[in-house]
Parts: structure tokens; C-alpha cells; sequence
């Protein structure tokens, strides 16, 4: 078969529009081819976490076979048992503290574990359980008795990577799966093959290593792409994506696709990449949680939103925050000055080379760091649970070619505004996101983003800082700090 215009090798099928309800579809019956500070926090987080099943937020689907009816039980479970798993995953899922699907699981898990398998193209809010779902589809398409690569997993960063992989680990903790990462300068290069059952990379490494036959991809029956869309973007990450795909077995491989955002211009993308998936979607309008606050700070110029973020940093620490920047000179530099004036902050960005991030995210993923200054390396797909706070210091911006750049051409990147604030508020969690705005620029980039989501973002005098950090320190209670930064918007 000929590759079209866009390298695929196979037709697309009729797309389907983003919908604007929350709808779930189905595919087509072819198959398709010691006590650390956060485990504490995390522990006081988890008294509070059960908002998420009972969130009311809707999804739609879209069954590929037309004949099916994406409300029959069948495609809805209520228990793990419900979906005939191995007792080694089920043991598994368990033991990680699972107890009951969340919603995405509950509509995707049926559909994703079906036979023969089947594509899907998955969305659900940040923070709702989406590796989960597919973690555990990829454990339970492998035979674990053959020494050979079955599943392939792609994320955009390596701290993504190497958190699927502890979910990969977590959840076959009972099994004898054999896992690998393919991430820059993991393995040494004088390893000329990897039999591992699960392989979880990014692109530009897994396409080396398949290439070279370090990883061979013969029996390789399921591949998951996490943060999808940016995976696909092809202003980004989407022709290396597509080099592994093509480099896979046809017609035996089922791709799944998960996000959070599917923005229309890669939907169509998405739908030729994983031809003929079940769809779960969600409304425009539902694109984020509720239980994360949104507000903004009114700063008077760019040296003023310094000032007002290290006036915040008691706040920032009483949980744990991350602080986005555009760029890393600009996370750089404000680490940099903070930690001269004493502050303990730590900085995170794609220059740093390969260790010295991984032990970055480590320690801020076991609370010995609190607030984490970086850029939009990490604002996809982390799950932190203590993270309480999430600071935009810039907004996150495209241009017209959907470069990321702070020019005057930029707009908003609302996808990325999406996903950065879902580090916190996860899994039914409270959040708070701070936007600093501090131009006329800045202000109509961030009501772009409130329209575009759908979703208030209300003001905070900088001057209520001293009065919401009060409220946090002495009370601990999230419900009295957003009566207090919940004062009109006034602008
Ligand atoms: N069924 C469940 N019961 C309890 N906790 C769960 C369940 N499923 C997932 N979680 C927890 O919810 C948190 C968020 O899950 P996950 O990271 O998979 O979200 P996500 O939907 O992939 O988010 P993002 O879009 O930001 O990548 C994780 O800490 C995970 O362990």
C-alpha cells in the first residue's frame, strides 16, 4: 500500500468532527491490525479524593462498529472484576489502591480490552486516570511467557517516560513482565538488544533503537501514544511519531491514543493515525476539572511579577507549586535570583542533561523540593498529587507557524494552558492555578484562554497575599483561602 501525503501507508477513514457534546463512539468489529514529606501530603490528599467519581462531567462515545450501542453495559463497568482480568493484574491494580474504575476507565476499559483489539482514541480531563487504562491494556495483551517486545508506549518527556514506566511496574508488580525504558543516555550503547515485554520511550530514542534493531518490534501488539496531540503535532513531535509507526508490524498492532486535549487541527491527524478507533471525547466546554480554581494576579510590569511571585513563595510552599515559564533562560534566571535571596526553589528545563533531571523531578516528586520552576517540559502528563498550586509566570504562547515564542504574534496556547494547570487538582483533588498578567498583551491572551475553556478566572489583588497566606497557615483549609481569593473580577 502507498504512504499518502501525510507518510500514513493506509486510507483514512471519515473523520470525525470534534464534537461539542460529550459523546463516546465505537470502532469498527475489523480488527485492526519511609515516610517522605509526600507520602504525608499525599496521604492527607488521598482523605479528600473521592470527588472524582462522583464529577459529573460527561463523556461521549463513539463506537467504530456502527451495529453497537456506546450505552449498552458492555461498554461500562463498574468493578475491575467486571472485565475478566488475570488475578496477577487485578492483585495489581489493588495493591496500587485502586479500588473502583474512574469514569474514563469505566468507558474506555471495556472497549480497550475487547477482542479482537481495537484502536481508540481516547480523551479525558487531566488528572482522571487515563494511564491506568492503558497501562493496563498493554499488561493485558502480553504474553508474558515469550521473551519479546509486545507493547511500545511514546510520551513527549522522559519524566513522563519514567512515570508511565512506574505505573507500568506498579501494576504488574505480580507479573513476570520484563519492561525497558527508551529515553536518552539510558542504555549503554554497547546493548545490541532488548527483549523486554513493555518499552516505554520517547520518539527520537525509540525510532533509534528500532532502527538499529536494538529493539525488534515483530510481535509488538499494542501501541499507546500518552499526550496524543502533541505527540502527532506536526510542527513538533508528529514525523518522528510516525517513523515508529511505520516501522511497526500492520494490521496486528492496536494504537491507542490518550489525551487530555484534542484540538481539531490534529484530530484528523489522530483519526488516520489510529484508523477506525472507538472515540471517547469531551465537550470543549469540559476541557478542565473544576476543582481547579483559576485566578489571576495583575502585575504592574515584568520586574513586578517577580516581585509578587517571591511575595507568594510562602504560599507556594505550604503544598507544593510548580512555576511554568516560556522560556528556560527566563526559569534560569528567576531560580537563579530567588535562590540567591534565599529562597529554596528548584529549576527544570529541557537543557539540563538527562540525570541531572531525573534526579530534579525525583526530589520534587518526594516533596524534598516544594516549588519547581520550569517550563512547558513538564507541563504534560505529570502527576504529583501534593502539587496544590500552579503558577503561569508566563502564559504559554504560539505563534502563526505554532512555534512557541513570546512575540508579538504570539496567541495563546490553550492546550498547553490546559495541561499546565492539570498538575494540580488530580484525581478530584483541589487546585489553584495564579496567572500573572501584566499588559494589555498579557490581559487579552488570558481572556482568550477564559473563553476559549470556558471556564472564570478571577482576580487576586496582589495586595490579599499576606491575608491568603494567614488563612492557609493557620486554618489548612482550601474551602476558607478560595472564599477569600474568590472577590469579584474587576478589570
Ligand atoms: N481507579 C483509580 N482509583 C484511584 N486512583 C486512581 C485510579 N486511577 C488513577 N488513579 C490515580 O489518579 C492519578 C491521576 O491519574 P493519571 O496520571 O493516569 O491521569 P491522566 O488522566 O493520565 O492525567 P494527564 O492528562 O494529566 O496525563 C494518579 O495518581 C493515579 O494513580
Amino acid at each position: 500500500m502507498e504512504k499518502d501525503a501525510d507518510g500514513f501507508y493506509s486510507p483514512a477513514p471519515a473523520g470525525n468532527p470534534y464534537s461539542s457534546d460529550c459523546i463516546v463512539a465505537a470502532a469498527p468489529s475489523e480488527p485492526n491490525s519511609e515516610a517522605t514529606p509526600a507520602a504525608e501530603a499525599t496521604k492527607l490528599a488521598d482523605d479528600d479524593a473521592s470527588h472524582l467519581v462522583k464529577s459529573d462531567f460527561e463523556v461521549s462515545v463513539t463506537l467504530a462498529d456502527q451495529q453497537a450501542d456506546p450505552n449498552s453495559p458492555l461498554f461500562s463497568i463498574k468493578t475491575f472484576e467486571q472485565l475478566g482480568l488475570h488475578q496477577d493484574l487485578l492483585k495489581g491494580i489493588y495493591d496500587m489502591g485502586f479500588s473502583k474504575p474512574s469514569k474514563i476507565q469505566e468507558r474506555a476499559l471495556p472497549l480497550l480490552l475487547s477482542n479482537p483489539p481495537q484502536n481508540m482514541i481516547g480523551q479525558s480531563q487531566s488528572g482522571t486516570g487515563k494511564t491506568a487504562a492503558f497501562v493496563l491494556t498493554m499488561l493485558s495483551r502480553v504474553d508474558f511467557s515469550k521473551p519479546k517486545t509486545q507493547a511500545i508506549c511514546l510520551a513527549p518527556s522522559r519524566e513522563l517516560a519514567r512515570q508511565i514506566m512506574s505505573v507500568v511496574v506498579a501494576m504488574g508488580k505480580f507479573t513476570a513482565v520484563q519492561t525497558e525504558y527508551a529515553i536518552k543516555d539510558h542504555l549503554p550503547k554497547t546493548v545490541t538488544r532488548v527483549d523486554a515485554h513493555v518499552v516505554v520511550g520517547t520518539p527520537g530514542t525509540m525510532t533509534d533503537l528500532i532502527r538499529r534493531r536494538v529493539i525488534d518490534v515483530s510481535e509488538v501488539k499494542v501501541f499507546v501514544l500518552d499526550e496524543a496531540d502533541d505527540m502527532l503535532n506536526q510542527d513538533g513531535l508528529g514525523d518522528q511519531t510516525l517513523r515508529v509507526k511505520n516501522m511497526l508490524p500492520r494490521n496486528q498492532v492496536q494504537i491507542l491514543l490518550f489525551s487530555a486535549t484534542f484540538p481539531d487541527n490534529v484530530r484528523n491527524f489522530a483519526n488516520k493515525f489510529a484508523p477506525n478507533a472507538n472515540k471517547i471525547e469531551l465537550q470543549k466546554t469540559e476541557l478542565s476539572v473544576d476543582n481547579i480554581r483559576q485566578f489571576y494576579m495583575d502585575c504592574k510590569n515584568e520586574e513586578h511579577k517577580y516581585e509578587v511571585l517571591v511575595s507568594l513563595y510562602n504560599l507556594l510552599t505550604i503544598g507544593q507549586s510548580i512555576i511554568f515559564c516560556q522560556h528556560r533562560h527566563t526559569a534560569d534566571r528567576i531560580s537563579q535570583r530567588m535562590s540567591a535571596e534565599g529562597h529554596k526553589v528548584a529549576s527544570l528545563h529541557g537543557a539540563k542533561d538527562a540525570s541531572e533531571r531525573d534526579t530534579i523531578i525525583d526530589s520534587f516528586r518526594e516533596g524534598r523540593e516544594k516549588v519547581l520552576i520550569t517550563t512547558n517540559v513538564i507541563a504534560r502528563g505529570i502527576d504529583i498529587l501534593q502539587v496544590n498550586m500552579v503558577v503561569n509566570y508566563d502564559l504559554p504562547l504560539l505563534n502563526e507557524r505554532g512555534e512557541r515564542n513570546n512575540k508579538d504574534d504570539a496567541h495563546p496556547d490553550i492546550e498547553t494552558y490546559i495541561h499546565r494547570i492539570g498538575r494540580t487538582g488530580r484525581f478530584g483533588r483541589k487546585g489553584i492555578s495564579i496567572n500573572f498578567v501584566h499588559d494589555k498583551r498579557t490581559w487579552s491572551q488570558m481572556e482568550q484562554i477564559e473563553k476559549a475553556t470556558g471556564k472564570q478566572i478571577v482576580r487576586i489583588e496582589t495586595n490579599d497575599v499576606d491575608e491568603m497566606e494567614e488563612v492557609r497557615n493557620n486554618q489548612q483549609s482550601y474551602g476558607a483561602l478560595y472564599q477569600l481569593i474568590a472577590c469579584d473580577r474587576s478589570k
